[in-house]
């Protein structure tokens, strides 16, 4: 399902995808090793907590997870990447795509669209996370990550987009010519930021108002509809 076509959405000529929760059914592994540290203080994770950390770098987001849950006292920011990083690295070599990811990507792959990623993941944790999608993740002109020189601020901060803009074989491309595709409210909020449009893939579980900001709302990356934007359709009948 998606929501009405907008006006003035003119063409797209360049692609830029999140990771986490977009392309790769990973935010489930952040979710639930928050969730076990969280009942070691007899407190519960909800996603109310979830929107505000996930799309941002790690650190920012653990400042928040900390903070907000009420635990800074006991638990500084810097030990619980420490206490969450073994969990974490048991389950991101086992990431699997979200439905579609694999043929949207193909499909404007095949048709010549520069694409992209700009994901606040750091380099560490990708190379766990796509270790089993190696071939799929080729196909990007390059991947902007957090700990990237040029991505002085995480998500909402517009940096990772402008960098994935610049490095375009013809970039800096016009940011209205630029398609975002995002699962978090922090990277919706950060392509807008860098004047783009963003299609959200939200995740069930987000609150609707989450939902106000990005051109373009649909359950999944099946339903994205390439001629809505200027982009060259899909030929299969799926
Ligand atoms: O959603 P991404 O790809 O920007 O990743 C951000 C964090 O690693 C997970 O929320
Ligand atoms: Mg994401």
């Amino acid at each position: 399902m998606s929501t009405p076509a907008t006006a003035g959405r003119g063409s797209i000529s360049h692609v830029i995808f999140d990771m986490d929760g977009l392309l790769l059914d990973t935010e489930k592994f952040y979710t639930e090793v928050q969730e076990i540290i969280l009942a070691r203080f007899n407190k519960t994770f909800d996603w109310s907590l979830k929107a505000k950390m996930m799309g941002r770098k790690a650190i920012e987001a653990a400042r928040i997870f900390v903070d907000e849950s009420g635990i800074s006292d006991s638990l500084s920011a810097e030990d619980f990447l420490v206490e969450r990083e073994a969990m974490l690295q048991e389950l991101f070599p086992t990431s699997e795509l979200m439905p579609g990811a694999s043929r949207l990507i193909k499909h404007l792959h095949a048709k010549n669209i520069p694409i992209c990623i700009a994901t606040g993941t750091h380099t560490r944790h990708f190379d766990l996370k796509t270790q089993r999608h190696k071939e799929l993740f080729s196909l990007m002109h390059h991947v902007v990550r957090g700990d990237d020189p040029e991505v002085k601020q995480g998500k909402p901060a517009p940096d990772g987009f402008l960098a994935a803009s610049r490095r375009f074989k013809d970039g800096p491309v016009d940011p209205q010519k630029v398609l975002v595709f995002e699962d978090a409210p922090s990277g919706v909020l950060a392509a807008k930021n860098a004047g783009m449009n963003v299609v959200m893939v939200p995740d069930p579980r987000l609150d609707i108002s989450h939902q106000d900001v990005a051109d373009q709302i649909m359950t999944s990356l099946l339903d994205f509809k390439p001629e809505e934007w200027g982009l060259p359709p899909f030929e299969d009948s799926n």
